[in-house]
């Protein structure tokens, strides 16, 4: 086996192929760490339970559909409980932090992290920072038992609050270092895992024995590498009931038409997800696909055609769409918020108004209703299904943190969970990619318009290329580069 990499990535190569991009650990920047044996050997629930401890060398693919000739492809170190620890639960101190916007299950991670902690490992000093990452320099704490945070799944949004902005590294570590804090757990999507990779780089510069462990946290599942995101089940699901709303509002009016907006700055998977499982939609439009509305082809023609089938019709539309139809009145100014994402419009609106000003000109009676549920899908507490997966996320973010290792996001990979380095999770966003077969399963669903005109450019060679160049550096399908499209 051969250890090379840049600092941004700690690569492990072997026989056959075998790629491992693994995770830092404690003892690569400190040495002679003390370690301990593992406290579950000796727990009732875990030590009948032959094999629960991960092999050293167990790793998960990246990639698992591969060609005769295809390499192996990058693989990640498999999450889970190691035989030895590199803390004594006495000497553990943790905190939590949540960033960013809400998201169902936030605090089934919270409350899995503060029990599993005690219940598996017997660690009973756990923080809670208020507020997201300014929290650790100008807000309060609040310290976090399995009584306080017995009932909290059952909430939406976070006990510990949450904020955009007010990253400070030197400050935050600053605070981490002189509350003797020496495990992080840091739930957030795509900027916070940014921020938390900052926050290990600096420890690891101060030669700390800190471990960071990131939990990804995206409603918009627009993390990269994952399978999905928590909450993002539970937000699909919400989804159906505004979708449903606008079906039978529409159903009941003459020529009735329902727009529901959805989250999605970037990626529409909310909006593709709910399309799908819904079945009363007859047009989605998510960030991923440009639309335009004139002219053949259009989304207007497409509604009339709708409308004379059927009498009514629904539409879900991702915030993040069309966002360039509405450029031109934004006169430039491109706003931001805290985190420093562009500011988006509302499309819903702005599109609900135009659908109107459209069949007035024409002539022709409609009745639109719009629904924005947007906030209310993202303040539900998680389902059932996601509640599982929090609390296996958190039980993975604690194995690995106890274990040594620091500078990783947790998450599932093709079905088993994994510890991935930042970079890997904060590089590029998942998207929906048109030219996969799941959006022609919804295009095939809803019978919409493609929106691509007949100069669109599918090259088959650059298809093969593109499609081999992902074989060997071991890109997930999710991340497909898309085929070069012209739109007129
Ligand atoms: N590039 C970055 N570097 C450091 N911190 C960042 C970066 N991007 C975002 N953050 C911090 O992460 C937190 C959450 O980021 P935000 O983009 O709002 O949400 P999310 O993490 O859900 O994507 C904020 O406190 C923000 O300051
Ligand atoms: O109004 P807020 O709190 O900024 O949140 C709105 C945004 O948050 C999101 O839910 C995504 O948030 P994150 O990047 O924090 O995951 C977007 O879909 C939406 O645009
Ligand atoms: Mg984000």
């Amino acid at each position: 086996m051969g250890l090379s990499g840049t600092s941004k990535s700690k690569i492990v190569t072997g026989e056959a192929g075998y790629v491992l991009e693994d995770v830092p650990h404690l003892s690569d920047y400190i040495p002679d760490l003390p370690t301990y044996p593992n406290p579950l050997k000796t727990n009732p629930a875990y030590s009948v339970v032959k094999q629960y401890f991960v092999h050293d060398d167990d790793t998960v693919a990246l990639k698992i559909i591969a060609h005769k000739s295809s390499p192996r492809g990058l693989h990640f170190r498999r999450a889970g409980p190691r035989q030895k620890v590199y803390f004594d639960p006495d000497d553990v101190h943790a905190c939590i932090v949540t960033c960013g916007g809400l998201c169902p299950g936030l605090n089934t991670v919270i409350r899995e992290i503060v029990c599993g902690l005690e219940h598996m490992y017997g660690v009973k000093k756990v923080l809670g920072i208020e507020g997201g990452y300014k929290g650790f320099y100008s807000r309060n704490t609040v310290p976090l038992s399995p009584k306080v945070v017995n009932d909290i799944h059952k909430r939406g949004g976070t006990i510990l609050g949450t904020s955009r902005g007010g990253h400070d590294t030197a400050k935050i570590v600053d605070s981490i270092q002189d509350r003797g804090i020496n495990q992080v757990y840091i739930i957030g999507g795509d900027g916070t895992q940014k921020g938390a990779s900052f926050i290990f780089e600096e420890i690891k510069k101060r030669g700390l024995k800190v471990a960071v462990a990131g939990i990804p946290k995206t409603i918009d599942n627009d993390i990269s590498v994952i399978d999905k995101s928590f909450g993002f089940d539970t937000a699909v699901e919400e989804a159906q009931r505004a979708i449903n709303a606008a079906h039978v509002e529409a159903e009941s009016g003459e020529n009735g038409i329902g727009v529901v907006k959805v989250m999605g700055r970037y990626s529409g998977f909310i909006a593709m997800y709910a399309t799908l499982a819904s079945r009363d939609v007859d047009c989605c439009l998510i960030p991923e696909s440009p639309f335009y509305l004139e002219g053949h082809g259009g989304l207007f023609e497409f509604i009339e055609k709708r409308l004379k089938e059927n009498g009514h019709m629904v539409i879900v539309i991702a915030e993040g769409a069309g966002q360039e139809l509405l450029v031109e009145s934004r006169h430039g100014t491109e706003n931001k918020d805290a985190s420093g994402n562009k500011l988006l419009r509302d499309i819903g609106l702005w599109l609900s108004q135009k659908i109107k000003d459209h069949f007035t000109k024409r002539k022709m009676l409609i009745n639109l209703k719009y629904i924005d549920p947007t906030y209310m899908i993202r303040a539900v507490p998680s389902n059932a299904s996601d509640n599982v997966y929090c609390t296996l996320l958190a039980q993975s973010a604690i194995h690995g943190a106890m274990a040594g290792y620091t500078g990783f996001t947790v998450g599932l990979v093709n079905g088993r969970h994994s510890y991935i380095p930042f970079h890997r999770i904060t590089e590029k966003q998942n998207k929906v990619v048109i030219t996969d077969r799941m959006w022609a399963r919804l295009l095939s669903s809803t019978n919409q318009p493609s929106f691509l005109s007949a100069k669109d450019v599918v090259e088959d060679k650059k298809e093969e290329e593109a499609s081999s160049q992902l074989l060997s550096n071991g890109d997930s399908a999710n991340n497909l580069v898309k085929k070069e499209i012209v739109y007129e």
